[in-house]
């Protein structure tokens, strides 16, 4: 499929598409990325959360081309909020594929946490979040257990932004779409052969019903992307930004404050400088 059926012309500020050769290069590049880090890490393989969503299934696509599928597990893990079209788009990237694949539950292991710690179920967001985390959790048990990696999912635009739950989806051991914006992901998932239903499906975590990622960050991908790519990652100021994406102030300023208030996610946990005793 070309990629120029995957975004809407008018609403795109900054074109930031990839041509076929370049869709052709990081192809390659992210399938040896991964087999360099499974071979360094003399591990047997890789394990992967399958959500129905985009970006693990571009990963899966891409990992089972770099290991092939005797060596990549999947990991389906339905909770409460998730669809049963989620969970079974995920099944089937999974046949498709070809990949031994489990399906978990974690609602009974997230309540063994909210039975702990009734209180804190008052607070959504960090219920929710024991979900994200749970799930890594068995990611790193079926991983360790077989001598493999965990492959993360995460893409550029959710790195720069801190949408991701700390220590949940973001616990991995590599993120081979981790320097793609969210719109080249998608075109990149069309590239490899991703079935158009999955390339054309909205973003979700899935963390409470009808969550979407656009709706939550109020912002939309493409102008997001645009703004990260521009401001945010670029040189332009946030004058020159408006000007040149006809964007507000505003959006550009929540751009800023998702990247700044996100910082602690993109570094190491801080310890105080060294004492000289
Ligand atoms: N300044 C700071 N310095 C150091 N640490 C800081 C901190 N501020 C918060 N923290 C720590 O970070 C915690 C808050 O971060 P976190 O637990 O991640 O929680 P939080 O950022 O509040 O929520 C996660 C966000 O990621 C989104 N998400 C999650 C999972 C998947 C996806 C998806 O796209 O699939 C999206 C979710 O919708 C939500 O918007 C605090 O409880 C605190 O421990
Ligand atoms: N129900 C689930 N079962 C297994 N893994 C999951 C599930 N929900 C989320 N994950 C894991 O968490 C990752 C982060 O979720 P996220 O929503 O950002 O990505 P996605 O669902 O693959 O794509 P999209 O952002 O387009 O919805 C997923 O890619 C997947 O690896
Ligand atoms: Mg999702």
């Amino acid at each position: 499929m070309s990629e120029s059926v995957l975004l809407d012309e008018e609403s795109t500020p900054l074109d930031l598409r990839l041509s076929d050769a370049e869709l052709d290069r990081v192809r390659d590049h992210v399938t040896d990325f991964i087999a360099d880090q499974v071979d360094a890490a003399g591990a047997e393989g890789a394990v992967l959360g399958l959500s129905g969503g985009i970006d693990s299934t571009t990963v899966a696509y891409l990992a089972v081309e770099a290991l092939g599928a005797e060596n990549l597990r999947g990991l389906v893990m339905p909770g409460s909020v998730n669809t049963d079209e989620n969970m079974s788009d995920a099944e089937r990237v999974a046949m498709e594929l070809g990949i031994e694949y489990d399906v978990i539950e974690i609602e009974p292991i997230a309540e063994a946490f909210y039975d702990a710690l009734p209180e804190a179920t008052d607070a959504k967001m960090a219920e929710s979040n024991v979900r994200v985390r749970v799930r890594a959790v068995l990611n790193y048990f079926a991983a360790n257990a077989d001598d493999r990696l965990v492959l993360g999912t995460g893409n550029r635009s959710e790195a720069l932004t801190g949408y991701f739950t700390k220590y949940g989806d973001q616990a991995v051991d590599c993120n081979p779409i981790g320097t793609l914006y969210k719109q080249q992901v998608r075109q990149l998932a069309a590239h490899v052969g991703v079935p158009h239903d999955l390339v054309m499906k909205t973003p979700s975590a899935e963390m409470w019903t009808g969550q979407t990622d656009e709706e939550e960050m109020g912002l939309d991908y493409d102008t997001l992307d645009a703004v990260l790519a521009l401001h945010i990652d670029g040189p332009l100021s946030t004058a020159a930004t408006v000007r040149a994406l006809d964007v507000t102030e505003e959006q550009v300023a929540r751009v800023e404050e998702l990247y700044e208030s996100s910082k602690h996610k993109r570094a190491m946990p801080p310890a105080p400088a060294d004492l000289t005793l």
